[in-house]
Parts: C-alpha cells; structure tokens; sequence
C-alpha cells in the first residue's frame, strides 16, 4: 500500500547544542546540525526506512528545497510536493545538557488560494481505503478551516486519515463534518482542545473514549517517556517505552504516527499497533535526524515494548 502525507509547512530543523541556556546571555554552541524536517516530513521518511512506498504532498519553499529533495532521493520517496514561492522556514531547536530543549520556530513561505487549490486537485488522486498523514502546522495565507476541508474532501474519497496537528488546526479539524480515522495528540495538545488540564490517567482515558465516541477509531495520546495510551473500538491499553532516553525528543512523536499509519497499513490488532508505535519513537530516538535504524532492529524492540490495558493504567 501507497501512504500519502501531506505536510503543508515543512521545516528545515536546526539543532543547536549548547551547555546550559540563559537568557540574555551569550551561549557558546558545541554543535550544530540541520536536518530537512517538519511532521509528515518526518512520517514519511520513517515509513520509508520501514520499506514502505511513500508519496510526500503539500507544500515546499523554492529558494532552498534541495535538502529536502536530497532526502526524498536517498529514500525512493515520491516527491509531489508543489513548489511555493519563498523559503520553507528554520525551526532552531536549542538543546542543553539537561536534555530539556527550547523551540524558536521562525516564519516560513507564505501560501495562497491558488497553493491550496492544487493541493486539492492532489487529493482528488485518492482511493477508497488509502492512509493519508496530515500533519503539523500551517503557514499563513491559509483558512483556519483547510484541514477541515481536507477531512471533508478525503472522506468523500473513502480515504483513511491519519491526523496529527495541533492548537487552532485541531480545533477546526474537529468541528468539521468528517472525522479522521486516527489522531494522535500529546498530553499538552490534548488538553488545549479540551481547555482544561487532565489531572491524571482516568481523565485522559475518559476524554480519549469520548474522541472514540465522536466517530474516530483510534485515538492515541501520548505521554513523553511515560509512553502512550491507545484507544479504539478493539479496547484500550497502555504502551510504555522499552528504555527511557536521555536528550532531545524531537520528532518521538512523527517516528510514532509512523509506527501506528505502517500498523494500519498492515492492518495489525491494537496490542500490535501499539507495540509498533511505540518501538518506532524509542527507535528514532536513538538516532538524530527523521530516521529509523533497519526494520529488524525496530521489530525486536516491538518485541520488548510492554502493554496493559488501561484499566491497570488508571489503576496507576
Ligand atoms: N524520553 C523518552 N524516552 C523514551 N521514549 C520516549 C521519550 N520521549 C518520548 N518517547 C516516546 O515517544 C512517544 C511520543 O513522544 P511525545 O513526546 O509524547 O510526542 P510529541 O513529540 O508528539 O510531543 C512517547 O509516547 C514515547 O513512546
Ligand atoms: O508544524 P509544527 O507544529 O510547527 O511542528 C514542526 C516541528 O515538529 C517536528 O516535526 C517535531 O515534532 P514532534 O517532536 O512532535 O515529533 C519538527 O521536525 C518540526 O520542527
């Protein structure tokens, strides 16, 4: 099976590592490194190391697409990424000792109605039964609503739509009149569309369930390196890491949407699914960059993965 991402604001991540951050201050770097990134980006090119086909779609700035078009290349993916005018941004991930890592995202192409109207004529390409990755933010020059739009016009193709987008996206997402097969928030996200903090494991089971009851069919909230709570109609369990990694966890998240759209694709059974998802993050974690080691490696850390349902989760 083909997967599809659609990655309408891709990022160039450049990782600085530095000894401790202050503000105001002058930090001295010890490294630094660029890897072409951005959510589906980062789905697609974990599908890819998994062996899967993979057709990247939505939108790339002009003026610096090489990196990009060099990842696309090392890795037999499909690039129908229509090209926009302007640079696709820098997204500066400062990294300290500590492990804890601080964002600065910064601006990137602006896109217009004629960008989106052809990433619709994409869509139209779609066939009943085939996964679509949504995911990440969206530059400006788009309606709130596009994703929205997207859900609407894939439903209508019969299309499976693995979701993952934050923040107002997410909201408008969910208002719309189709939902997506599969989305993956993290804790944070989860509680920002909702507009209230979880207070622990029941909370989340409970606001994961009703996900569930507004017609998704797989809900997955991930927790850091506490792990990950799946929900679907087959029940719902909680999958922990194999080994807890110290550093940078950027891109954990894209590695497990990877994990979980290759489990759809094969069409394996949640305690599997889970297991999948979760050795995908643990995997790429050991990495930097959007890379996952060779298959073998990954399926023995599937092996490894722990489940329990989530009635020992809440349990604590
Ligand atoms: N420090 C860590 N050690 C081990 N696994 C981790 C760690 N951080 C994240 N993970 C794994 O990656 C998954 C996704 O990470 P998370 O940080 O929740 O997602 P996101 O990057 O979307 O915020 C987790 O469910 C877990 O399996
Ligand atoms: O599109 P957004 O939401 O701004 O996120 C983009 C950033 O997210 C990443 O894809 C990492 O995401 P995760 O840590 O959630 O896996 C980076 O590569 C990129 O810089």
């Amino acid at each position: 099976m083909i997967v599809r991402t659609l990655s309408l604001n891709p990022a160039i991540d450049q990782t600085v590592t530095v000894p401790r951050l202050a503000a105001g201050e002058v930090v001295r770097a010890m490294s630094t490194r660029q890897d072409p990134g951005g959510k589906a980006v980062n789905v697609a090119s974990c599908l890819a190391d998994w062996g899967m086909k993979v057709v990247v779609t939505g939108f790339l700035g002009r003026d610096n697409a090489t990196t990009f078009e060099q990842l696309f290349a090392d890795k037999a993916i499909a690039d129908r990424m229509i090209r926009v005018a302007g640079a696709t941004r820098t997204n500066i991930k400062i990294l300290e000792d500590s492990g804890r890592t601080t964002d600065v995202n910064l601006p990137g192409f602006v896109a217009s109605a004629d960008d989106l109207k052809a990433v619709f004529n994409q869509l139209d390409t779609v066939t009943e039964g085939d996964l679509v990755v949504i995911s990440g933010s969206q530059p400006s020059g788009l309606p709130a609503d596009c994703t929205a739009q997207f859900l609407a016009r894939l439903a209508g193709r019969g299309a499976r739509v693995v979701l993952d987008v934050s923040g107002e996206t997410l909201a408008q997402a969910l208002a719309g009149s189709a939902m997506p097969y599969a989305i993956k928030p993290n804790r944070h996200e989860l509680e920002e569309l909702l507009g209230r903090s979880l207070k622990g494991p029941d909370d989340v089971l409970g606001a994961a369930r009703d996900l569930l009851a507004r017609g998704i069919r797989l809900v997955v909230v991930s927790l850091g390196e506490a792990g990950a709570l799946f929900v679907s109609t087959e029940g719902a369990l909680m999958a922990r890491p194999v080994s807890i990694a110290t550093g940078s966890s950027v891109g954990a998240g894209d590695a497990m949407v990877a994990g979980l759209t290759a489990a759809l694709a094969e069409g394996l059974a949640l305690p599997d699914l889970a297991r999948q998802a979760t050795a995908f993050a643990g995997a790429k974690l050991r990495n930097p960059g959007p890379h996952l080691p060779p298959p073998d490696e990954v399926r023995a850390l599937a092996a490894w993965v722990s489940t329990k349902a989530a009635g020992e989760f809440t349990a604590g």
